[in-house]
C-alpha cells in the first residue's frame, strides 16, 4: 500500500507520516530531505543556483542512505531547497529515485509536494496536510528555536509564504491538492488530534469509503 502526503512547509506532513509508516509497519521517505541535500550540497560547493545541470548533477549523484536529516533541517537549507526544486532537470533526477522507493514491495509512506501528483498518483491513500500560513510559522518558529536558530516570527512567517508562493507557482510538479486526496485542515489541532484525524482518514481511504 502506497501512502501519499503532500502539504505545504511546516503543515506536520512529516510527523504524520512518520507515524503512519510506524503504524502500518511501512518504510518512510521524506523527499523533502532529497531537496535540502541538494541545496545543502550547492550552498556548500558555492554552485550558482541557476546553474541548472550542475545542480542536476548533485541530485544524480545523491547518496540516500548518507542523508543527515537533523543538519538539513536549517532555516537557509530549506529556502535553499526550494530554490533548486522549482528546476525541472533537479526534478527529473530526483523523479526515479522516489518512484522506486514508492513501488517497492509491500508498498511505503512518503511525503512531500508532489507526491500524490506525480510520485505516485495511483496510491490509494493520499491526504493532503494543511494549515494557515500564521499556524505553520509558529511551528517552524517553535522548532527552529529549538535548534538554536535565533531567527524571528515575521522572518519565519515571510519565509513559509514565499516558499509557499514559489512551491505553489512553479511550472514543474507544483504543490497542488491531487483531486482525490482527502484534505486534513490541522490549524486548530495539536499533534496528537492532528494524528488522531489522519489516521482517521488513512483508515477511510484504505476502506475504500
Ligand atoms: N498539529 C501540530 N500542532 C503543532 N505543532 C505541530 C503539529 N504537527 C507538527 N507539529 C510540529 O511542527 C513542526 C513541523 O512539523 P513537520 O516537520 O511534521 O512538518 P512538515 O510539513 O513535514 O515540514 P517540512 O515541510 O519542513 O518538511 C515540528 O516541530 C512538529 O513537531
Ligand atoms: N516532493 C517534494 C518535497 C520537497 N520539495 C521542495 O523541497 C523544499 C524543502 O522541503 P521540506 O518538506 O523539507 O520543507 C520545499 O520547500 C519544496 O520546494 C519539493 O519540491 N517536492
Amino acid at each position: 500500500m502506497i501512502i501519499a502526503i503532500d502539504g505545504p512547509a511546516a503543515s506536520g506532513k512529516g510527523t504524520i507520516a512518520r507515524r503512519l509508516a510506524t503504524h502500518y509497519g511501512l518504510p518512510h521517505l521524506d523527499t523533502g530531505l532529497l531537496y535540502r541535500a541538494v541545496g545543502a550540497a550547492a550552498l556548500e560547493r558555492g554552485v550558482d543556483f541557476a546553474d541548472e545541470a550542475a545542480l542536476a548533477g548533485i541530485a544524480a549523484s545523491l547518496d540516500v542512505a548518507a542523508l543527515d536529516a537533523e543538519a538539513l533541517k536549517s532555516g537557509a537549507v530549506g529556502e535553499a531547497a526550494s530554490r533548486v526544486a522549482a528546476l525541472p532537470a533537479v526534478r527529473a533526477a530526483l523523479l526515479r529515485l522516489q518512484q522506486d522507493f514508492a513501488r517497492q514491495p509491500g508498498g511505503a509512506v512518503l511525503d512531500g509536494r508532489d507526491i500524490g501528483t506525480v510520485i505516485a498518483p495511483e496510491a490509494p491513500v493520499k491526504l493532503f496536510v494543511t494549515a494557515t500560513p500564521e499556524a505553520r510559522a509558529v511551528r517552524r518558529h517553535r522548532e527552529l528555536a529549538a535548534r538554536g536558530e535565533a531567527v524571528g516570527f515575521e522572518e519565519v512567517l515571510a519565509d513559509i509564504r514565499r516558499r509557499d508562493e514559489r512551491d505553489s507557482g512553479r511550472a514543474s510538479a507544483p504543490l497542488v491538492q491531487a483531486a482525490d486526496a482527502q484534505v486534513l485542515d490541522n490549524t486548530t489541532l495539536g499533534v496528537e488530534e492532528s494524528w488522531q484525524a489522519a489516521l482517521a482518514l488513512a483508515e477511510r481511504a484504505r476502506a475504500g469509503r
